[in-house]
C-alpha cells in the first residue's frame, strides 16, 4: 500500500459509523473463466469477520450477482448487508413482473448468443448478462458485445463490464445502492473498493472524507488503487486492525 492510502484508510478508520462496502468479482475474488468459481481470495472471509465484528463498523457487499448467487459462490457467512445486481437488489428479492421482462429478453438473446463458440448467456434476477470470456478470438467477442448492445431495446440498462455486457430491467447501480446504506445507516464514513466499470457508479457517489480504491487498472473516479485481490486483503486485514479487531 503507498502511504497516501495507509493515512488515508488511518483517517477513515476513525469515523463512526464507518461503513465498508466492497463489490466481488476481481475484489473479493480473482476473475475466472467460470462465474461459479469465483471463490474469495485467501484471507477474505476472515478479515471481512474481523471488520463486521468492531464496533459501529458496517461491512456491505454490492455485487452484480444475484444475492443468491453471490452467497452460494462465496460461501461468505456473516452479519453483512447484502446488495445483489447491481444494486436492484436491494431489500430482497425482485417482483414477478421484472422476471417476465428478464425472462422475454433471454429468450430474444439466446439465439443470438449461440451464434457464437465459447459465448454464454447468464440469466439473473434483474438482467441478463452475455459474457464472452470463453470465446477463444477476442475480437468475435467484443462483437457479438457490440451487436448485442446496438441491437437491444433503448429502455434497457447497459452494464459493461469485463468481458461481459449485461442488460438490465431497472435503473438500480451501485451508486444508488450506496447512498441509499448511507441514508439508512447514517453513516459518517464510507469506504469502496471496485474494479469495474459499474464500480465507478459507487466511486461517484463518495463523499468527501470517504475512501474509494480501485482494484486493478483502468481509469477511475477513485482517489486510490491497489494491484489486485491479494492487495485487498492487506488492505482489509490493515483496516481490521485499526479499527480495533
Ligand atoms: O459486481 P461484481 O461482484 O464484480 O460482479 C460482476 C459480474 O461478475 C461475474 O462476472 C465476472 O466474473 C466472472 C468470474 O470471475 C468472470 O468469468 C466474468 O468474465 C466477469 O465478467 C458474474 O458472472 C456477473 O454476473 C457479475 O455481474
Amino acid at each position: 500500500m503507498t502511504p497516501d492510502l495507509s493515512a488515508a484508510l488511518a483517517e477513515v478508520a476513525a469515523r463512526r459509523p464507518l461503513l465498508v462496502a466492497s463489490d466481488y468479482d476481481g475484489v473479493l475474488a480473482e476473475l475466472v473463466d467460470d462465474p461459479s468459481a469465483a471463490v474469495p481470495a485467501r484471507g477474505v472471509a476472515e478479515a471481512l469477520g474481523r471488520l463486521a465484528a468492531a464496533d459501529g463498523v458496517i461491512v456491505a457487499l454490492v455485487s452484480g450477482r444475484g444475492v443468491a448467487d453471490l452467497q452460494r459462490t462465496s460461501g461468505l457467512i456473516g452479519p453483512y448487508r447484502w446488495v445483489g445486481s447491481h444494486g436492484a437488489e436491494f431489500d430482497g428479492p425482485l417482483t414477478g413482473e421484472l422476471a417476465d421482462r428478464r425472462d422475454a429478453l433471454a429468450r430474444a438473446l439466446a439465439p443470438v448468443v449461440a451464434e457464437v463458440a465459447g459465448a454464454r448467456l447468464e440469466v439473473k434476477p434483474a438482467s441478463v448478462a452475455v459474457h464472452v470470456r470463453q470465446v477463444p478470438d477476442a475480437q468475435v467477442g467484443a462483437a457479438l458485445l457490440e451487436r448485442v448492445a446496438t441491437t437491444a431495446d433503448p429502455s434497457l440498462t447497459h452494464k459493461p463490464g469485463k468481458n461481459v455486457l449485461e442488460l438490465a430491467v431497472t435503473d438500480a447501480d451501485k451508486g444508488s445502492a450506496l447512498r441509499r446504506l448511507r441514508t439508512e445507516l447514517g453513516v459518517a464514513a464510507a469506504i469502496y473498493l471496485g474494479d469495474d466499470v459499474t464500480d465507478e457508479d459507487g466511486f461517484r457517489a463518495l463523499e468527501p472524507g470517504d475512501l474509494g480504491i480501485k482494484v486493478g487498472d483502468g481509469e477511475t473516479a477513485a482517489a486510490h488503487r491497489v494491484a489486485d485481490p491479494a492487495a485487498v486483503v492487506v488492505l482489509l486485514e490493515e483496516l481490521a486492525g485499526l479499527v480495533g479487531r
